[in-house]
Parts: C-alpha cells; structure tokens; sequence
C-alpha cells in the first residue's frame, strides 16, 4: 500500500522543506506551484493521491475553491489547507468545505509529516466524516490569534462546527472564554436560538435554582409572579454556564438531572417544562481539585466536559498582543468617536513583556484608557499607567530577543531547518568580539565578561569550538 501525497504550494522553500521530509518518510509526492499546473495533471487520472496538501492562497486562484473542487469529485480524498494567515473564518471555512485538516504557517515539520500519516489511515480506511456545507453563518464579534495556542483554539471551534456538543472551556479571567462560547454557538445549528450567559460566581448561591429553572408564583417569599429560568430562555440553543465550579453540590445534582432527562420543573412548580439546550460551561479553576475534594460531582463533570478547550493566558500568546491592541484601539476610537491611535514599536515589545493577570480584558481595559488619555496619536511607553512602566522581572524588555524572535519565525516560514547550529557560534562570535573591544584586546578579562574560563576563549578563538 504506498501512498501519494500531492502538494499545491507556490513558496518553493516550503515545497522543497515538505518534499524532503516525505521523501524521508517513505512516501511519494509530487508538487506543484500553481492551480494549473495541479489540475492540469490531477484531472485526468483519477484519483492520483490519497493527501493533497494546499495552501490557501495560490497565485492563480484560491485553495479553498480547489478543496471544494477535489472534495466533490473525491469524497474520501484527505486534503490538508495550510495558510499563513490564519483566523477562526478561514479555520471554519476550511473544515466546513471538508479539509481533513488545517495546518497553520509556520509549521513543525515533524507536526506535518505525523498529519499526513494520520490523512492517509483516514483516506484508506475513508473512515473520515465528509461534511460539505456551504451555509454561511455570522460572524459575530472578531477573535484574534495567530499564536499557535489560540490556532489550536481555533481548530477545535472548526472542528465543532456543525455538532451540539457539550464543551467545557478552562481559562483564566479575562481569556475569552465567554467569546468563544459565542462563536461555538454561532457555528452551531443553534446559532438562529439564543445564547444564553449565566455567570455562577455573580449569583447569590440560594438563587441559582431558581434563575436556572425559574419559578412559580409564591414559590418562596419574594416570588411574587411566574419567571422563566435560563433554562427555558435558551430553549433550542445554547446555555453558557460560566464558572461552572462554583455551583452549590444540590444545584449540580439538579442539573445532571435536567441534562439526563431533558425535563425539569420550575421551583415550585408541578408542571414539566422540556428543553433542549447545547451546555457549555467555563471555568477558572481546576476541577480535577475540586473532585477529589468532593466539591463537583464526577458525573456533571464527564457530562460536561466531553470536548475540553483550554485558553491560553495571554502571556502565552503575546504574538497576538500588537493586534490585539491595534484592534481594541480601532474599537475604543469608534466608540467614543474618535481617530484611532496606535502603539510605538517599542510599546508594543514593552506590552509583549508584561505579566498580564487580567488577560485580554486588561488589555481591553488598558486600550481604552489610552485612548482617552495619551495625548498623541502615537503611543509611547511614557503615556502608560504608571504601573506599567517597568518591566516585573529583572530581565529588561530587549528589543533583540523579539527581534530574534521574529527572524526566526521567518526564517522557519521559509523553510529553514537547522537554524541553531548556524546561530550559536554566530551569537558566540558576536559576544567575542565585543568582549575583546571593551576588554582592549585582554583575553582574561575578555573572558570574564562572557563568564568563560581562559582556555575556552583561547579555544574559540582559534575557532577550534567545543571539540
Ligand atoms: N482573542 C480575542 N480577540 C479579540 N477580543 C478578545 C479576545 N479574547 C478576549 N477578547 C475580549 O476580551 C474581553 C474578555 O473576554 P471574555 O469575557 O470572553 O473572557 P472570559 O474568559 O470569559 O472572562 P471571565 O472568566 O472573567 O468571565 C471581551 O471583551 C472579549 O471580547
């Protein structure tokens, strides 16, 4: 059984990184560097490979188009999209047209080699779901993140697109838990039903009940007319039950109950109300802890959590960090009426290294003060609060790392493999010369200034390395 894999990809260094390491693994491939040329031979053979890997954006057209194409005629063909710009419509887009996958740039290679193994059991055994749909949805509010933590995010909402399924979402305050409840339920079925939010932590504990269930007139003291709970009011779509851990034990007991069932009575009532709402719940905290302490039933828990998601705290995406705040700038300037104003480069490489407790909402947050009150359109790091002007660590905001950072990432795009045996001895060579420079060419004291012993300099300057 030896399978084909096809690529349709105009970088040459990424076809040439891919071709290599396919070649490595034993499979054949061919690649191409435009539509044309990919059709030109794809149509007249049938069914040529069993993977197709695909870049979204091709010089004479559009890889989404294509997946369609190649899906129609092969159903069980397994394409993999790759695009360098990657959001959650694409990442829908590209699900809802039937990918197999969704591969965003820059990849590991190893990652892609392991997913186009996985495509091609999936397209011998076509034991994978073909969903074509061309049913657009709305979009709601924008979700941003390249960082590959909230790629994986993204990949998980396309996944999910189209099912009902409960989703237990774990993050931080502030993460976009809440935000991406929404879009879950904006990429459902449900998404013409109400989204319904409920925030368990905000609630007195006695009320709970009956905001969940609601309540009959005379229920209790106070009850004075009938209400509907959340329940009924999300009747057909979805109910986002957030801080889910800090539900009092009787009310998860119920609502196991109304899950299992689908039928619950309103507090103090005698009539049966039947629902059908998709849960999905958030949280803070680890409920791994608060089941061993008995603090959340184990049943509720499995019920709830049969996709988790976990949002990435912010300083673990801080890639996202100038976007996100161009963004939340855009928004503060239109809502109060405005011109938008923007960060400084240097801002913004101070803001990619602050602590973030709050998240995204700080930032939020921290954009909407600026724009009232920096008194430039150009935002420096004097113009932040006082609070966040120095760095928390010791280490300094350095410009170099993040530059580092983006050659690197850059370089990878473009298919660089091997990047630290070049850049070490450059780095070290670097730091040597400077060393020498300060030192006035004394070696001792040289190498004291890289922290090295005497003999290594020596050694390294003799370029003999390590060995
Ligand atoms: N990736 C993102 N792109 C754009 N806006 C975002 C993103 N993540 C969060 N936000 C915005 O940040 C704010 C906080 O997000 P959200 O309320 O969803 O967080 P949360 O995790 O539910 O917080 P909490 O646990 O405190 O309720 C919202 O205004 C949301 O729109």
């Amino acid at each position: 059984m030896t399978a084909t894999v096809w690529i349709v990809e105009d970088d040459e260094g990424i076809r040439w990184v891919l071709e290599r390491a396919l070649a490595q693994a034993k499979l054949s491939c061919r690649s191409f560097s435009n539509i044309h040329d990919f059709l030109a031979d794809w149509l007249p053979n049938s069914a040529p490979a069993q993977v197709v890997l695909c870049d979204i954006r091709l010089p004479d057209g559009d890889g989404l188009s294509l997946l369609s194409q190649l899906k129609q005629q092969c159903p069980e063909l397994a394409v993999i999209m790759m695009t360098a710009h990657s959001d959650l419509d694409s990442a829908i887009k590209v699900y809802q047209k039937g990918a197999f996958e969704y591969l965003p740039k820059p990849f590991d290679i190893d990652h892609a080699i392991a997913l186009v193994q996985k495509a091609i059991q999936a397209s011998f055994s076509s034991t994978q779901a073909v969903s074509v749909s061309t049913t657009t949805q709305e979009h709601g509010r924008t979700i941003i993140g390249e960082a590959p933590a909230m790629q994986a995010v993204f990949r998980a909402i396309g996944k999910l697109a189209n099912s009902s399924m409960a989703v237990l979402i774990n993050g931080q305050s502030g993460t976009g838990k809440e935000l991406v409840a929404r879009a879950l339920h904006q990429h459902s079925p449900r998404a013409t039903r109400p989204f319904i939010a409920l925030n368990m932590a905000a609630i007195p504990k006695d009320l709970i009940e009956s905001e969940l269930f609601g309540h009959e007139k005379g229920a209790f003291t106070g009850a004075h007319q009938r209400r509907q709970g959340r329940f009924e009011q999300a009747q057909g779509g979805t109910l986002f039950l957030d801080e889910i851990g800090d539900m009092p034990l009787d009310v998860q007991t119920r609502l196991l109950r109304v899950l299992a069932e689908g039928q619950f009575y309103r507090v103090g009532g005698q009539a049966i109300v039947q629902v059908n709402v998709r849960i999905i719940a958030a949280t803070h905290q680890d409920l791994a802890v608060k089941l061993s302490s008995g603090e959340f039933r184990e049943d509720l828990f499995h019920r709830l959590n049969v996709i988790p998601l976990l949002m990435p705290p912010l300083t673990e995406r801080a890639q996202d960090i100038p976007e996100l705040a161009a963004h939340f700038l855009n928004q503060a300037a239109s809502e109060l009426d405005v011109a938008t104003k923007r960060l400084h480069p240097s801002t913004q490489a101070h803001l990619q290294r602050l602590p973030w407790p709050g998240n995204v909402r700080q930032l939020e947050n921290l954009c909407r003060w600026l724009t009232v009150m920096a008194p430039a359109p150009e935002i420096l790091i004097s113009d932040l609060p006082q609070t966040l002007h120095t760095q928390p660590s010791s280490r300094q905001a350095c410009a170099w790392q993040l530059h580092l950072q983006h050659w690197a990432e850059q370089e990878f795009s473009q298919g660089r493999q091997a990047l630290l045996t070049e850049v070490l001895p450059e780095v070290e060579q670097i730091l040597l010369t400077c060393a020498l420079k300060h030192s006035q060419g004394h070696k001792q004291a040289a190498a004291k200034l890289l922290g090295w012993g005497r003999n290594t300099l020596t050694r390294k300057l003799n370029g003999k390395g390590d060995g």
